[in-house]
């Protein structure tokens, strides 16, 4: 007969955990200088919370919560801190800021031929990034992006077709897909100069757009425990197990995304593109120096991932919000109809539009600054770690080195005593009504760019993307947005990282009298 374990052994251990796992817990609990900071019971003493709330897909709601719940500062992890308080920005985002990336971007990094390598958007330490960045800044300049706006043209004139074909279908078009397509095209032209026809062909090439979702749902939830990461994709044999499951093979894409990439690589160096002609980006970033190799080829494949990875979704999403609130706010849609028509009529409207008449178009440049105030692209925080010695936040707050500290632009965007008590509405106005102070209020409260050291690379691409394409669109179509039941069902957001919008349908219509 097996020799039985005294119960009063079990019921000793017993206790015996149970007591060391609460000591445990309200150690970390009680953690000197972060146990004053208000924020929920259960996230000050684990990690499961935030895990949860990322896994929602609605962080971006939850954290606007938790601040009007406990105020500027909320304890959302054991070592996690949220902030609200905009004057807080310049420390933490500054130019140079001692609070640098946290482990959340070590999920970022890429595989290259020569092995792993973090990517400018990823790389942590900021004396590597600052190398990192300089020789490739230039390229992303608005002076050498105007050089390449007849790429951007030749997309818009396939978007312009093809909506032409809708308005004389008289259906409804999925909008949102279309300026996601026309996105993609136009990265792609302005990197590789290749574009890989997303709107020719009207489909998710090579399946693309769905692998970029797929890493940014993983990275978004692992990404709250990054050490997880080292048992899960992180290393090779759980990839090689799951690329049987095609369900969690989808979670890995990262592998093909750089592929992607990788292959208009090959192609461009291979000459297949005309892109020293065209001199697009990848061409423009300076590999050599004095004759000397500056960049080596992987290098130059992180700089391409970048590009396809933040930037055609982030575009996407922007130009969705732009189409979104213009038709939800009748009032802001035709005073831009009539600036539009005005600037037409006065013969400052080339067609295509160019990028510096779109300039000129004040009420336009106010609806693009408020359609990214009211849906900023990223809507989770943007993670900083405190540095060695820890820091002095405001006079009562110290935080210990290692604790992770961030502002979600969801959160900064909502500042009802920055932007007004009617915050939640879509008014462009309050760009132009604005005195010199209460603006440089509201464009340090503006993170949809994120800020400073680390301030989004890509911004002016964008900015031409979105200022060339709207009013083009405008002055010669319509839209009326349906939802996806026909009428008027709201939009569906999804926070990973972006906050992507599904169900952007509206119906298009050739506006009367345009003879364009
Ligand atoms: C409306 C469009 C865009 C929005 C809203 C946006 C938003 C952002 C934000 C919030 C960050 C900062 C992230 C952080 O601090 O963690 C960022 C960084 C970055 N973005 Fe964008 N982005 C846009 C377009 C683009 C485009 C078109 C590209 C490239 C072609 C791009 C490339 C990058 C890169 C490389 C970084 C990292 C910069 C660095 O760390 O030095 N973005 N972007």
């Amino acid at each position: 007969m097996e020799p039985s374990i005294p119960w009063q052994t079990v019921a000793l251990t017993t206790t015996l955990l149970t007591l060391l796992t609460t000591l445990y817990l309200l150690r970390i609990r009680y953690l000197p200088h972060l146990r004053t900071i208000p924020g929920p019971f259960l996230s000050s003493i684990l990690p499961l919370d935030r895990l949860r709330t990322v896994a929602s897909g609605a962080a971006m709601s939850h954290h606007l919560h938790l601040h009007r719940t406990y105020g500027p500062l909320v304890r959302i992890g054991p070592h996690h801190i949220s902030f609200s308080d905009a004057s807080l920005i310049p420390l933490i985002y500054g130019i140079s800021t001692k609070f640098w990336k946290s482990d959340w971007y070590r999920l970022f990094d890429i595989k290259t031929p020569g092995g792993p390598a973090s990517t400018i958007f990823s790389e942590r330490s900021e004396d590597v990034h600052r190398v990192s960045k300089r020789p490739i800044a230039g390229a992303y300049s608005m002076a050498t992006l105007r050089e390449l706006e007849p790429m951007c043209d030749d997309c818009s004139a396939i978007f312009m077709r093809k909506m032409e074909g809708f308005a004389e279908g008289g259906g409804a078009v999925d909008l949102g897909a279309w300026v996601h397509w026309y996105a993609f095209d136009v990265i792609t032209s302005i990197t590789f100069s290749n574009r890989v026809g997303f709107m020719e062909q009207e489909t998710d090439v090579q399946g693309i757009i769905s692998a970029i979702e797929g890493r940014l749902f993983y990275n978004s939830i692992v990404g709250q425990m990054p050490w997880l990461h080292d048992y899960l994709f992180g290393n090779s044999f759980v990839p090689w197990l799951t690329s049987f499951i095609p369900a969690v093979k989808a979670l890995n894409s990262s592998r093909f995304i750089v592929e992607f990439a990788a292959q208009n690589l090959r192609r461009y160096q291979n000459k297949e593109f005309n892109t020293v002609e065209l001199r697009d980006m990848l061409d423009r970033f300076k590999r050599f120096k004095d004759g000397e190799v500056v960049m080596s080829d992987d290098q130059l494949l992180t700089h391409a991932v970048s590009n396809i990875f933040a930037g055609a979704d982030t575009t996407a999403i922007s130009l969705r919000a732009i189409f979104y609130y213009l038709c939800r706010t009748p009032a802001a849609y035709k005073r831009l109809i009539a600036e539009i028509d005005e600037a037409d009529a006065k013969g400052e409207l080339s067609d295509p539009v160019t990028f510096t008449e779109s300039q000129n178009l004040k009420y336009f440049q106010a609806c693009i600054k408020e359609a990214l105030r009211m849906h900023p692209a990223v809507g989770l925080l943007l993670e900083r770690l405190v540095p060695a010695g820890g820091a002095q936040i405001t006079t009562d707050l110290f935080l210990p080195s290692r604790t992770i500290i961030g502002m979600n632009p969801w959160v900064a965007a909502r500042d009802a005593e920055v932007y007004g008590s009617d915050v939640e509405t879509f008014r462009p106005e309050r760009w132009l009504e604005a005195d010199e102070k209460q603006l440089r209020l509201m464009e340090r409260n503006f993170l949809a760019f994120g800020a400073g050291a680390r301030t989004c690379l890509g911004k002016n691409i964008s900015l031409l993307e979105m200022g060339k394409l709207v009013p083009l669109v405008l002055r010669r179509f319509e839209f009326e947005f349906v939802g996806v039941d026909g009428k008027g069902r709201e939009w569906e957001l999804w926070d990973y990282w972006f906050v992507r919008q599904t169900g952007v349908i509206c119906k298009v219509r050739r506006r009367e009298k345009r003879g364009l």
